[in-house]
């Protein structure tokens, strides 16, 4: 159903402590290692969102039992994995990517599908390598299926990655349950996202699985158990970044509670950009806490690392005092939606001057006015949305509701940061 939103404008600067959800990439790396695991593993605070129960429900169809345990906990026994199932993917990237491997160590056929964009999402090459891996499965995009005899051979495979870090990722994951492990080689552009690999190389060592990644486009996986994890999975922190702007656009205020010292999490950039364009950062016990300037500095920044930080980045350079070039992020037409497509659009009918570049955006601030601004299917629209309602009257973000991929309640958690019932 699409919901027609009027984003709410910021009375003046927003000063607010933000509590944010778990981290989606943790939740869903640590669900399908404790699904793979030699034992009952915990996952506490995870992300609970559209993402993350499809992950689950993913997981559960296999044979794996997740159960809710009393303190918001995931309670994961690791079952024989077996088909006939089948795979709602939804839109998420790491569904898509990550449980094909999986499907391909259980018994029986696995059916994977999706939302009609998932459908357009690269998705080729995952199931290439899985072939090449001795995987039999019939298809090249979703929809899919996949027919496991219960085991994969596993060994060496060369992939072109360029279009997305959780090809690698979710071949990675899986690895230590193929009978020769894997190694992975990447040969093409630039591997995006990279942070989010060494995320996945981290939470696997930490199971106690030998990887090795010193050589780089290179990642090895010897085969072996995964230990069974107890885990408390860290904030979002890309999810945390809309409300940072909301402080950094007002000339606010806002915490963050539970920023980690050390995190895997790309998102942690934020910290980085939100400096480099004027505002205060600072991090101590109690969180991260951002104070916006009385004028954002433009930015020319290469956001190949954390591309998931985009709309964000594009919504603060549309208030910046000059021309912002974001570089980088030709990957994201392969996202959600197009996203340099959909950032040009949406900003281009509020008044925004932007361009598209090969591989990013130009940003020129021009005052801007409300209008309706489309989602696209994509979480990161959305939020980017309400960043610029809060200083443009008059803006309406169509299917808010899809926030509810990373974020459970989106619109209450806007609502509670500038004071106001949702
Ligand atoms: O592995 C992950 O958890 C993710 C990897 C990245 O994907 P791409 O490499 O496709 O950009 C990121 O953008 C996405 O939001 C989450
Ligand atoms: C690219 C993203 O998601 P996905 O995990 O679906 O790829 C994102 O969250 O910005």
């Amino acid at each position: 159903m699409t919901q027609l939103w009027p984003a709410p404008v910021a009375r003046g600067a927003v000063h607010a402590t933000v509590p944010v959800p778990g981290s989606k990439s943790i939740t869903n790396r640590a669900l399908v290692l404790a699904a793979l695991a030699d034992g009952p593993s915990t996952l506490r605070a995870p992300l609970r969102s559209r993402d993350t129960e499809l992950m689950a429900g993913a997981l559960r169809a296999l044979g794996v039992e997740i159960q809710d345990g009393p303190d918001g906990s995931w309670q994961v026994a690791p079952g024989e994995l077996r088909g006939p199932a089948e795979v709602d993917c939804g839109l998420a990237g790491t569904v898509m990517r990550f449980v094909p491997p999986v499907a391909a160590l259980a018994a029986g056929r696995v059916t994977f599908d999706g939302d009609p964009q998932a459908r357009q999402r690269p998705l080729g090459t995952v199931l290439d390598a899985l072939r090449e891996l001795g995987a039999d499965i019939s298809g090249s995009a979703l929809p899919f299926d996949v027919h496991g005899t219960g085991k994969l051979t596993g060994g060496t495979v060369t992939i072109d990655a360029s279009a997305s870090s959780q090809f690698v990722s979710g071949l990675l994951l899986s690895a230590p349950r193929f009978e020769q492990g894997v190694t992975v080689l990447h040969e093409g552009k630039p591997v995006p996202s990279l942070p989010h690999i060494e995320m996945t190389v981290a939470m696997l060592r930490a199971a106690g699985v030998d990887v090795d990644d010193r050589e780089p486009d290179t990642w090895r996986v010897a085969p072996g158990e995964i230990r069974a994890l107890d885990v408390e999975i860290e904030p979002d922190l890309s999810n945390a970044t809309p409300f940072l702007a909301a402080a950094a656009v007002t000339g606010g205020t806002v915490t963050v509670p539970g920023w980690p010292a050390q995190t895997t999490q790309a998102g942690d950039a934020i910290r980085d950009i939100l400096s480099q364009m004027g505002a205060q950062v600072e991090r101590t016990e109690a969180g991260l806490t951002v104070t916006g300037p009385a004028e954002l500095t433009p930015v020319d920044i290469d956001l190949h690392d954390v591309g998931e930080l985009t709309p964000t980045v594009a919504a603060l350079a549309a208030f910046a005092t000059g021309r912002s070039r974001l570089r980088g992020i030709a990957h994201l037409r392969g996202h959600e939606t197009d996203r340099l497509a959909a950032l040009q659009n949406e900003l281009t009918k509020l008044g925004g001057a932007v361009e598209q570049t090969e591989d990013g955006l130009l940003v020129e601030p021009r005052p801007l006015t409300g209008g309706s601004w489309h989602s696209y299917a994509d979480h990161r629209m959305a939020t980017a949305g309400a960043i610029l309602g809060l200083k443009v009257p008059g803006v309406v973000v169509e299917d808010i509701a899809t926030t509810a991929k990373t974020i459970p309640d989106f619109p209450g958690m806007w609502a509670a940061m500038l004071g106001e019932s949702a």
